[in-house]
């Protein structure tokens, strides 16, 4: 079974795919980490984001079980990755990893933004996860708080629709709902119902 998980920046997605995985005892991807582990590894050389023969070399080499999300998670490697994920050859390159991952047995749970409609077009089940801006922007502020870090709501807020903005436009494999995606809206859901909401809904599907 592969279970495939979209939506945009802090709707929930790697929640709901840790625990879905657990659950249906998958194996689970978040695939934002490679975007932020090949992003990281140019800000670390101190290389343009554009540069997109170094950033195919690093995807190249990356192992997705060194990848730390303590560390990836970092507001700037965020934006960072972002940026590189307009690159058409560093996605190809991302995407067989992730889709070798995938098709690994048992299964597994990717969340991302183009899961169902390019990495895995044939997973048993989609879901689409969403919930409004401000919902999604008081959660990461929350979030990075509770880590430490300094956040502000309104810059969080900001940062988060451009983020949206540039991942919903751009030309290859944009952010968008799978035309056969179940739309999962958690607004108004706290992180127990979304998952319940969730588990039905896979359920039902497989
Ligand atoms: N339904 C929910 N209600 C409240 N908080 C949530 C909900 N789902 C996730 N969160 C919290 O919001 C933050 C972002 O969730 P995360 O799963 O990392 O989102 P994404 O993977 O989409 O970026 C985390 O701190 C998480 O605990
Ligand atoms: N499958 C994916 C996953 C992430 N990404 C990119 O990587 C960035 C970081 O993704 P993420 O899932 O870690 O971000 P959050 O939703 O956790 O904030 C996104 O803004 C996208 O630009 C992508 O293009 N395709």
């Amino acid at each position: 079974m592969i279970i495939a998980i979209d939506g945009p920046a802090a709707s929930g997605k790697g929640t709901l795919a840790r625990r879905l995985a657990e659950h249906f005892e998958l194996r689970h991807l978040d695939t934002g980490l490679t975007y932020r582990a090949v992003a990281a590894a140019l800000l670390a050389k101190g290389l343009p984001l554009g540069d997109e023969s170094v950033a195919i070399e690093i995807a190249q080499h990356l192992e997705l079980a060194q990848m730390d999300k303590s560390v990836l998670s970092a507001h700037e490697i965020g934006e960072a990755a972002s940026r590189i994920a307009v690159l058409g050859g560093l996605r190809e390159e991302l995407v067989n990893l992730q889709r070798k991952f995938a098709e690994t047995p048992p299964g597994a749970v990717l969340d991302g933004r183009d899961i169902g409609t390019v990495v895995c077009p044939n997973a048993t089940v989609k879901l689409f996860v969403t919930a409004s801006p401000e919902a999604r922007a008081r959660r990461r502020t929350d979030e990075m708080i509770s880590k430490g870090n300094e956040a502000n709501y309104a810059s969080v807020l900001e940062d988060l629709k451009r983020r949206d903005e540039r991942d919903s436009q751009r030309t290859v494999a944009p952010l968008k709902q799978a035309d056969d995606a179940v739309l999962l809206d958690t607004t108004e859901m706290d992180i127990e119902a979304a998952f319940q909401a969730a588990v039905d809904i896979v359920s039902k599907a497989a």
